[in-house]
């Protein structure tokens, strides 16, 4: 199979989509590897990195595009980059979309096929193509987090850890999955005082088990949260209903209860955000104010340790992208049910039923559309 890799054209970007170690892997097994010109400069990759390796390069996306039948990226496609998907070609790459209208409209009307990696599950409940991003999104929450408590940003001033005599800063993170626990254990390590909130009893237990007392958890019930976030410095939203928009968790009435110059952090902002007053925010102009508020909305944060998180996303989608390659889709989806549940468009049709209950799209299932001629 032709695999295509074109350079991010998102703000700020600077992720790649193919590692030079995917793209040797994927040579090795008989597939041919296009990458755009400079796609992996961003993350430390040159293009004779991807030629030591046996990839072509490409000097435009658009070459990629129109010899490509997978086209592997990161971040969804932007609109330049859908208006040249065509029928019966391959996507792989992250879609978020629930919140995205106008990207879902498009990909429909391509008649490509689109794997989501957020919507790949695995036999043991998670998502394997998600958690190395959430990894990375959870740790840098606090970090951005502290960086907008600081006056110069807007925020409240305070420190994360306090000194001696002055207490902490108080964060409180909504959801205890992967980006809630690592949040929490960066903030913990950063010496402020954290609370978990999650509506899911087993993972409390695992996070009380394994964590003691490095911080603390509570059930999320609308009480709880409006409570803890009444009092916190900090807010960190790490919810997920896997490929449904985030619920709204506080509202903008809330904002009035928080202290002036709190933070909130919206990790789910990629899912559409879990604060009422959330709007994605890019790199360059990362944080905005609310009723007092600052608002830190940045909907691709791995983007901003490109090479960290290229390493890590690589070292996870490779073996989905050859087994894409090995087999074709149709039978790789058929073999493994978890892939399968990766698909959300197919032939101009949604696969995938959170997506459409969100956006008022009939969907059929994954299965449906591999039964189809
Ligand atoms: N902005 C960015 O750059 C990035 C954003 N993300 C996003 O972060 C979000 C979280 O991802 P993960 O931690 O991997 O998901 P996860 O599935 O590991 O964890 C989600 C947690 O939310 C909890 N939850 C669900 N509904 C809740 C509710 N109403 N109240 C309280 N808790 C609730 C679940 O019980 C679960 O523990 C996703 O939207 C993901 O796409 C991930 C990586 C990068
Ligand atoms: C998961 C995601 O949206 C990202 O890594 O940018
Ligand atoms: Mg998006």
């Amino acid at each position: 199979m032709l695999i295509g890799c074109p350079t991010e054209i998102k703000p700020q970007e600077f992720r790649v989509g193919v590692t030079p170690a995917a793209a040797r892997e994927a040579v090795t097994h008989g597939h041919d590897v296009l990458i755009q010109s400079g796609a992996g400069v961003g993350a430390g990759f040159s293009d004779e990195d991807y030629s030591a390796v046996g990839a072509r390069i490409a000097t435009t996306a658009a070459e990629v595009f129109a010899e490509a039948e997978m086209v592997v990226k990161v971040k969804e496609p932007q609109a330049a980059e859908r208006a040249m998907l065509r029928k019966g070609q391959l996507l792989f790459t992250y879609l978020h979309l629930a919140p995205d209208p106008d990207q879902t409209r498009d990909l429909l009307a391509s008649g490509a096929t689109c794997i989501a990696y957020e919507t790949v599950t695995d036999a043991r409940g998670g998502l394997p193509l998600l958690a190395p991003m959430s990894e990375v999104a959870g740790r840098l929450a606090p970090q951005m987090g502290a960086w907008s408590l600081q006056k110069a940003n807007g925020g409240r001033g305070v420190l994360m850890g306090g000194v001696p005599g002055v207490t902490p800063a108080k964060v409180a993170v909504i959801g205890g999955g992967v980006v809630g626990t690592f949040a929490a254990r960066v903030a913990a390590g950063m010496g402020a005082d954290v609370t978990v909130l999650d509506r899911s009893l087993p993972r409390m237990r695992y996070l009380d088990d394994t964590f003691g007392n490095v911080f603390r958890t509570r059930y999320a019930s609308g009480e709880n949260t409006a409570e803890m976030v009444a009092e916190a410095d900090m807010v960190i939203g790490a919810v997920l209903v896997p490929g449904a928009a985030a619920p709204k968790l506080v509202s903008r009435a809330q904002l009035a209860t928080m202290k002036p110059g709190a933070v909130i952090v919206d990790v789910a902002i990629d899912q559409g955000g879990c604060f009422e007053t959330s709007k994605a925010t890019t790199h360059q102009d990362p944080i905005y104010e609310v009723d007092g508020v600052v608002h830190y909305c940045v909907a691709n944060m791995p983007g901003a340790v490109a090479r960290t998180s290229t390493i890590a996303l690589g070292n996870a989608t490779m073996p989905y992208m050859l087994a894409l390659a090995d087999k074709g889709w149709r039978t790789a989806c058929k073999a493994d049910a978890h892939l399968a549940a990766g698909l959300n468009v197919h032939a101009g049709q949604l696969t995938n039923a959170p997506v459409g209950e969100a956006l008022g799209i009939e969907a059929i299932t994954p299965a449906m559309a591999l039964s189809h001629a």
